[in-house]
């Protein structure tokens, strides 16, 4: 099931707020609905933020076109700036802009009538690079797995975060693909439930062996002996191996770390920000604080309670046995040894 779908001047997106329990698109022919769209999570997940980003460029040189190419880069200036702000953690985001933001200023001087043009290109091969990403990103991580393995992963780094195949799900089915024999426990990570309504989905979809547990049961589970590894994706990877996920990361590494169980990160190129040194410099979104009190619009906690809501946390490169990237694995120390991502 595609989460992102282009065709000429409309982009559809996989309304991901409504999953499992519907499967509904939402078409977007305005720069302007692609940023909504990724603010309010229809369409989440660091890669899929960025390809959904490159093509609300598409869309945005569309609308805002000028035969004058200084009122037009002025216009696209807005475009971008719109996009950029959407959310600030995923580095996938800004990494898509920029390469739309290089390609627009060099089509530019080029030829006015073929930016549009060139722009699609772009954001096209944005989408296509990031499947063969994740395809090598699975290759590289399956490797590592015993033929015979439970593994346990935290909120959705599956296709529908991805162009497809996933990154730590592309793992899995990688795997599964080579026959191994690969059992998935999914954490269901709260608050908006990315484990338990699209993780499970995409794998009882496949038909691999999932089980669904709340986040409080890592560390019983990893206690019983039942979790052989850990593999999460990422949304954006420092300098020093430090890694932004899905909060609630970093506790389920500080878990594997007490039962020993391997902790793997599983991300592409774009998700590494080599121009900061460490995790301290990410920028961690906070949400809305009804994300936290309600469920899908139910009221789970007094309404005027005080909410605290982090969307992302801290994993430190220590708690990281290794990070399955698309150009291998790359383990510690990894201030050296991340240089392969430059
Ligand atoms: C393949 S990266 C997916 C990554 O993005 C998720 O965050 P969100 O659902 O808020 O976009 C989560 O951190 C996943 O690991």
């Amino acid at each position: 099931m595609n989460s992102i779908i282009w065709s000429k001047f409309k982009l559809s997106l996989l309304d991901q707020r409504l999953l499992p329990l519907e499967v509904k698109y939402i078409e977007c022919t305005s720069y302007l609905q692609v940023a909504e769209a990724i603010k309010n999570m229809v369409v989440r997940g660091a890669p899929a933020i960025g390809i959904a980003a490159a093509y609300g460029v598409v869309l945005g040189a569309r609308e805002v076109f000028s035969n004058n190419a200084t009122e037009y880069e002025k216009n696209m200036q807005k475009v971008f700036e719109t996009l950029a702000s959407t959310r600030p953690t995923a580095v996938n985001l800004f990494w898509a802009l920029n390469r739309m933001k290089d390609k627009f200023y060099s089509s530019l001087k080029s030829d006015l009538n073929k930016v549009i043009e060139t722009l699609e290109k772009e954001a096209n091969s944005i989408y296509l690079e990031d499947l063969e990403l994740n395809k090598k990103i699975g290759e590289y991580g399956a490797s590592l797995l015993p033929n015979k393995c439970t593994v346990l992963t935290h909120c959705n780094a599956g296709a529908l975060a991805t162009a497809g195949w996933g990154t730590a799900l592309g793992v899995i089915r990688s795997a599964k693909q080579m026959g191994k024999d690969i059992k998935v426990f999914a954490d269901e990570t709260r608050p908006l439930l990315q484990g338990a309504r699209l993780t499970t989905f995409e794998l009882l979809n496949d038909g691999i062996d999932v089980t669904l547990i709340s986040d409080n049961m890592a560390g019983y589970v990893m206690k019983l002996g039942l979790i052989d590894a850990v593999i999460v994706g990422a949304d954006r990877i420092a300098a020093n191996g430090d890694t932004a996920n899905k909060i609630g990361t970093y506790a389920l590494s500080v878990l594997a770390k007490a039962h020993k169980i391997p902790f793997y990160v599983a991300a592409p190129y774009s998700t590494f920000d080599l121009n900061i040194k460490n995790g301290d410099e990410i920028p961690i979104e906070e949400r809305n604080h009804d994300e936290v009190r309600k469920i899908f619009d139910v009221k789970i906690a007094p309404e005027n309670v005080k909410v605290f809501n982090p969307s992302f946390d801290i994993t430190p490169h220590e708690n990281i046995t290794a990070i399955i990237t698309d150009r291998g694995i790359i383990y510690p120390p990894y201030e050296e040894n991340i240089k392969i991502m430059r």
